[in-house]
């Protein structure tokens, strides 16, 4: 008899992790109208991954798959997230990740678009710096990337692999389309989510009260 595909309690622990996260992010507003995807990996081929299309402030452990590292649907008929592809982009490229997060907040949403041209988010001085792995004092500068939006993932890879040069980095924005951040395992990742979605609103309201005249 063929042996399972993947570990299926394993499958069941991500999913229940993604489903409790997402509840949370989707209270935030930051999936909006399906948007959004949530990956966690397995193992050394496989993530369990949101499957393309679902309202993500109430997915189920129906709404959640398993793909392998090229992409494939493991096991199922459903299609994976759209974007799957940038999920194990940084699956392959970076072994210690475990987890992947991605939302479309307002914050996030208005701020790449704002450092498009600059290919960049420029933060300096943030006590919250150190909620970033490998990042312990505020007495920095920090560049968030900002990658151009695209429909072609393999562009948007080429794209992300230019920009992802620095070590501890932990995410990086689509320009008028959201955040993608990550980290070891999902309380990791969400923790990175959670810092930048606050230092960029810190950044949008300084250059608000700077256009105030403040
Ligand atoms: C409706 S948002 C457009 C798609 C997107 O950017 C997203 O994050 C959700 O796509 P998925 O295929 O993962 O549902
Ligand atoms: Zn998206």
């Amino acid at each position: 008899m063929n042996a399972p595909a993947f570990d299926h309690n394993l499958y069941a622990g991500c999913a229940a992790q993604i489903i409790s996260h997402t509840r949370e992010l989707a209270a935030k507003g930051w999936t909006p109208a399906t948007a959004g995807n949530f990956s966690i990996r397995m193992d050394a081929e496989h993530a369990a991954i949101t499957i393309s299309g679902k309202d993500k402030g109430r997915l189920t452990e129906a709404d959640i798959m398993v793909v392998n590292m090229a992409n494939d649907p493991v096991a199922t008929h459903h299609r994976p997230s759209a974007e799957a592809a940038l999920h194990t982009h940084l699956y392959r490229r970076f072994p210690d990740v475990g987890a992947v997060l991605h939302t479309h907040s307002p914050t996030q949403t208005i701020a790449g678009l704002l450092h498009a041209d600059e290919g960049r988010v420029r933060l300096r001085g943030y006590e919250l710096f150190k909620a970033l792995r490998g990042h312990t004092t505020h007495e920095a500068e920090l560049d968030l990337p900002v990658v151009p939006n695209s429909q072609d993932m393999d562009q948007l890879i080429a794209s992300v692999d230019a920009v992802l040069t620095q070590p501890n980095t932990w995410g990086y924005l689509i320009a008028g389309h959201g955040l993608y951040a990550w980290g070891r395992d999902i309380n990791e990742a969400r923790r990175h989510l959670d810092a930048f979605e606050f230092l960029l609103g810190c950044e949008l309201e300084m250059r608000r009260l700077r256009g105030a005249g403040a």
